[in-house]
């Protein structure tokens, strides 16, 4: 399909207000969306169905589907990023006092817990509202795929639930048949221009807390897991520290939704103990995050597996085979948007080394991600 006639559909779909959600995945070039030929408000439960789900950071929520059998599936291959486009830059930010004054003193709380308890880490966030000029979707959503090549970008709307863009960095878990793969994404600093750059130990052990808590959770459901070398990433303006874990799931029986579970939400969204701090997150933050820190992607699709290499598998080599695949990203650097008022929401790992001024300023800087497409 043409981007103009995959752009045109979807406009039809927003206009006609049928959910929809659209999404180009990291470093790659195609588009695609699925189309709800209903306006039925779908969630699964058991994670057993095929689609794209959309998924909260509070559990105790329901999980949003776009079920695929429900749908119409449009792709694009040409669509090229053309826009140059800067919006609210640093220079026209007004830091807002009150805002920063209270999640000074949010950050402090936590620290203050932290320091008096068992508790190791709580990521801790607060939502800005911005009045938006053009509050065109599918314009910001063009905007986000120039930008951000290589983050998980999408726009989701859903006429009872609402509309939601991102350009995440985070993958929260890729599994292809068997084979598991999973991030550990945390630590930030500024990119000033290079990789090469040297981590205090704050960042480094708020890092490896994610990366410890993910084996520990997931370590008696798999064989031979992997454990990559601790990489300095950059995701937009920003650098984190990122680990890959990645094996293969034991055949005993297996449940996605436990599994995912299992993980969601990590410490890099939620701390460390979970619970602790998710009820420290739920009980003092001062809004609701909805979907901010939650997860989405696709559920259980059919993809082809790249055939086999082997010389004897000449069958093999000729058809490749498909297997089941799920792609989940975590809902970082995102907004939601209704009519021309977007809510940005950003967050940061609080541990006993944090400076409640150091982390507003990092929420600033994750908040420009958003802000510069607006
Ligand atoms: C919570 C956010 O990001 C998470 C927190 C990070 C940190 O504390 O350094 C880094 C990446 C993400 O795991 C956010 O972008 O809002």
């Amino acid at each position: 399909m043409t981007s103009d006639a995959f752009f045109e559909r979807i406009n039809r779909q927003f206009l006609r207000e049928l959910p929809f959600v659209v999404y180009r995945k990291p470093n790659q070039t195609l588009l695609q969306g699925f189309l709800q030929k209903t306006a039925e408000l779908h969630t699964t439960k058991d994670f057993s169905n095929t689609g794209f789900v959309f998924s909260p950071f509070d559990s105790k929520n329901a999980t949003i589907l776009i079920p695929q059998e429900d749908s119409e599936q449009i792709q694009c291959e040409t669509f090229e990023p053309e826009i140059e486009f800067s919006g609210q830059m640093k220079e026209d930010f007004i830091e807002d006092e009150d805002a920063k004054e209270s999640h000074m003193q949010l950050v402090a709380q936590g620290k203050a817990l932290i320091e008096a308890s068992d508790i190791n880490k709580i990521v801790l966030s607060r939502k800005e509202n911005i009045a938006v000029k053009n509050s065109d979707p599918l314009l910001i959503f063009k905007r986000l795929l120039s930008k951000y090549q290589s983050a998980f970008v999408y726009c989701w709307y859903h006429p009872k639930v609402g509309l939601w863009l991102g350009a995440t960095p985070e993958t929260l878990v890729k599994l292809e048949g068997k084979q598991f793969s999973i991030m550990a994404l945390a630590g930030t600093q500024k990119y000033e221009g290079s990789l090469d750059v040297s981590w205090r130990n704050k960042e480094l052990q708020e890092q490896q807390y994610v990366t410890d808590y993910i084996v520990d959770r997931i370590k008696s459901a798999v064989d031979n897991i992997q454990v990559s070398d601790v990489q300095t990433v950059k995701a937009a303006n920003l650098l984190h520290l990122k680990t890959k874990i990645w094996g293969t799931l034991k055949d005993t029986s297996f449940s996605l939704k436990d599994f995912l579970f299992h993980l969601h939400p990590t410490p890099a969204v939620c701390g460390l103990p979970k619970d602790k701090a998710m009820q420290f997150i739920l009980d003092n933050e001062t809004y609701d995050r909805k979907f901010y820190t939650g997860f989405l992607g696709e559920l259980n699709m059919l993809a082809s597996k790249a055939p086999r290499r082997s010389k004897r598998n000449i069958e093999n080599r000729a058809y490749g085979s498909t297997q089941n695949s799920t792609q989940l990203y975590v809902n970082l650097r995102c907004m939601s948007l209704e009519d021309s008022h977007a809510s940005v929401y950003v967050g940061g790992g609080i541990t006993s080394y944090s400076d409640p001024e150091e982390e507003w300023q990092e929420t600033v800087s994750k908040a420009m991600v958003i802000k510069s497409v607006l």
